[in-house]
């Protein structure tokens, strides 16, 4: 029998940096969607002969990079062997993992943590394991600050290093464009390479339900780390202005540390035909379609 999941990318409307702990990781408030595009894992019984009892192939058109590096580190790998350790002595049959890789890698949406999130919710599936909420966050974090979000995608505020969350229901529906072009960024260097003075938490009305309204408050926050990312990376500002020249944009940003750009439109058929022409004028990954699953 082979099970399915979707592993959609993750979207910083906003990144305030709030702060920094002691250990150097920093204090997040961030507004998160999922929009309807991401990676497709797949698992499937493992042929007669399997030596590991968790194999991973990885398919699709960021496969590539992944395949340079040790699968071993493939935070699906991690994911999967921290819940072998939680299940302790359960028999666990055999698994293939079957990663399509549709997300550029290293680019701010998340891809590896909503890789290694989708893996948790499809291992628990297949293995029929009882965990409680607070002990599968506990392993989502120690995969990484972005996993525990990534684990229900749908709208969450995100606070902490990324371990703070709360639902965040009341958004209209948008359309979103993403667009990469190509060159990966490395978070802690962004972090890094931060200079500005600590934001305060972003003050966000509870109701945003109107498009106009949504707009209008993410105008007022900002993504703390575009600034260091345009700067070690200058071609982010020439995707964030060809975004903005768009028919029908309405806010343009950077999603995470970058570098990845996003623009909302108030359609999703509106973002689509952005990402069309967009397409027609740059050789870069565009993506145009519903911003947020929910
Ligand atoms: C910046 C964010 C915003 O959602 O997104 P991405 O750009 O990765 O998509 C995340 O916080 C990234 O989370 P994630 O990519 O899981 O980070 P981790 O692997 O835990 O940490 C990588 C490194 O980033 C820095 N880091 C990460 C998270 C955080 N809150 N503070 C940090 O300072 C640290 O230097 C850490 O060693
Ligand atoms: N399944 C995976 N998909 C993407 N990157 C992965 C994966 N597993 C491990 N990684 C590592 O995580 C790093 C960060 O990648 P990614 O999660 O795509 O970044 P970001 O959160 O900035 O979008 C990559 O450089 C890669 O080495």
């Amino acid at each position: 029998m082979s099970m399915e999941e979707k592993a959609y990318a993750k979207i910083n409307l906003h990144l305030h940096v709030t702060g920094k702990r002691a250990d150097g990781y920093h204090l997040l408030d961030s507004l998160v969607v999922f929009p309807d595009v991401g990676d497709h894992l797949t698992i499937i019984p493992a042929e007669a002969g399997q030596v590991d009892l968790v194999t991973l192939q990885i398919v699709g058109p960021f496969s590539a990079s992944l395949h340079s590096e040790d699968l071993k580190n493939n935070l699906i790998i991690k994911a999967a062997y921290q819940l072998v350790a939680y299940a302790q002595d359960k028999k666990l049959s055999p698994v293939c993992l079957c990663l399509e890789k549709n997300l550029p890698v290293s680019s701010g949406i998340g891809g590896g943590s909503t890789d290694a999130a989708a893996t948790l919710r499809l291992l628990i599936r297949y293995w029929g394991l009882k965990i409680s909420s607070q002990d599968l966050a506990k392993i989502a974090l120690q995969l990484g600050a972005d996993v525990p979000v990534c684990l229900h995608p749908v709208s969450q505020r995100m606070e902490g290093i990324g371990e703070g969350l709360s639902f965040f229901p009341n958004l209209p529906d948008f359309g979103m464009l993403l667009v990469n072009h190509g060159e990966a960024v490395s978070t802690p260097d962004i972090f890094r390479n931060r200079k500005a003075d600590f934001s305060e938490r972003a003050i966000l009305g509870e109701n945003l339900n109107s498009f106009e309204e949504f707009i209008q408050q993410l105008s007022y926050l900002t993504n703390d780390l575009q600034p260091p990312a345009c700067l070690l990376n200058p071609k982010i500002t020439s995707v964030l202005q060809a975004i903005e020249g768009l028919p029908f944009c309405r806010l343009s940003r950077m999603s995470g540390s970058g570098a990845t750009c996003f623009g909302l439109f108030e359609t999703a058929e509106q973002a689509n035909e952005a990402a069309i022409l967009l397409k027609q004028r740059y050789p870069w990954w565009i993506w145009g379609g519903n911003g947020n699953v929910k």
